[in-house]
């Protein structure tokens, strides 16, 4: 039988990405012993004990942590840095701190502060994920051929990123370690400039009806469809993320609104080379990712 990389993991915020790993660990062997699920909300409590995903549910963080090899934690970006101070306190002397934030340089810097030498500390980042929330929406298939990046720090030691990168190995994912900076410039142009367009292009749609009290959205089944699934996603989520990679989210959008021109320019002067210059280049990226399995 495979042996668990770890006795005890405590899930922190058994969302959509916590209940997912707490499911990956029920159905799965080689992932942990046992698990503990810690929300703030009671009522996410009440729903995970009655999902019985998890072995143990509280509402006590540092109590969990207490008991547990790994404290992982899922709640938005903009509580990690609270949250790990309540629960480094508590932990057991060589146990990992390991946190699934989607902004990896601001959450850094927000937990350091509380870090502890015996306690080694390794950021995550599945990039997987749907528009839903909360503990129902989670499954244990989540992370599936999906990467899963790495982001440790220079000090953090070799043997706790070896049992983080087995873990989400065992999840089904694919792993890149990269510095958090890094991170923080790919995620901005791949997931969190995507979500903004999303959000922005609804809200413009959707004042553009009040406006002329019109039926635009009525035929909204189309191209506008799939932004409109990307647009669902949680409020407190992206204010956290677009505010925590403030500075490479800007820089991307302006990058965006630069080629954006370019391509109005184009439509003016009917450039017919490169309106199909772009497109083409659209389809080739929509071709490799089909071919990657990541689309
Ligand atoms: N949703 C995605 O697609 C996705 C993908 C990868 C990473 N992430 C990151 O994962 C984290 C969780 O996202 P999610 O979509 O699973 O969120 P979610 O809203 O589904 O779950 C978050 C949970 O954290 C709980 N929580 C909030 N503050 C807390 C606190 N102080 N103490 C304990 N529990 C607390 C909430 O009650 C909720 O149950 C975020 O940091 C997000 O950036 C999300
Ligand atoms: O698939 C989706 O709906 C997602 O929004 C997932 C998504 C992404 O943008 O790819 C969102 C945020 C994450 O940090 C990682 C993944």
């Amino acid at each position: 039988m495979t042996e668990a990389v770890f006795e005890t993991l405590a899930v922190v915020g058994p969302g959509l990405i916590g209940s997912s790993v707490l499911r990956r660990v029920r159905e799965f062997p080689g992932l942990a012993r046992r698990t503990i699920a810690v929300d703030i909300d009671p009522a996410v409590c009440a729903r995970v004990q009655e999902l019985g995903i998890a072995d143990e549910v509280t509402t006590d963080a540092a109590e969990a942590a207490a008991q547990a090899d790994c404290v992982l934690l899922c709640v938005p970006a903009g509580a990690m840095g609270h949250v790990a101070a309540s629960v480094l306190p508590a932990m057991k002397p060589g146990a990992i701190l390991s946190e699934v934030g989607s902004v990896k340089v601001s959450v850094i810097e927000a937990i350091t502060p509380y870090l502890r030498p015996d306690i080694a500390y390794v950021p995550v980042h599945p990039m997987a994920g749907t528009e839903f929330s909360g503990p129902d929406a989670g499954f244990a298939t989540l992370f599936e051929d999906r990467w899963c990046l790495l982001t440790p720090l220079e000090d953090t030691p070799h043997e706790a990123i070896e049992a983080t990168l087995t873990f989400w190995e065992r999840c089904g994912s694919r792993l890149r370690e990269m510095t958090p900076a890094h991170h923080d410039r790919v995620c901005a142009i791949v997931s969190h400039l995507p979500h903004l367009l999303a959000f922005t292009i609804c809200g413009t749609a959707d004042d553009l009806a009040d406006e002329t009290r019109s039926e635009v959205l009525d035929f909204a089944a189309s191209g506008f469809r799939d932004f409109t699934r990307i647009a669902a996603s949680d409020p407190i989520m992206w204010r956290d993320i677009f505010l925590l990679n403030r500075k490479a989210l800007l820089e991307m959008l302006a990058r965006f609104t630069e080629d954006a021109q370019a391509m109005a320019r184009a439509i003016r002067w009917a450039d017919e080379e490169y309106i199909v210059d772009r497109i083409e280049r659209g389809r080739k990226i929509r071709k490799s990712l089909i071919q990657n399995r990541q689309a």
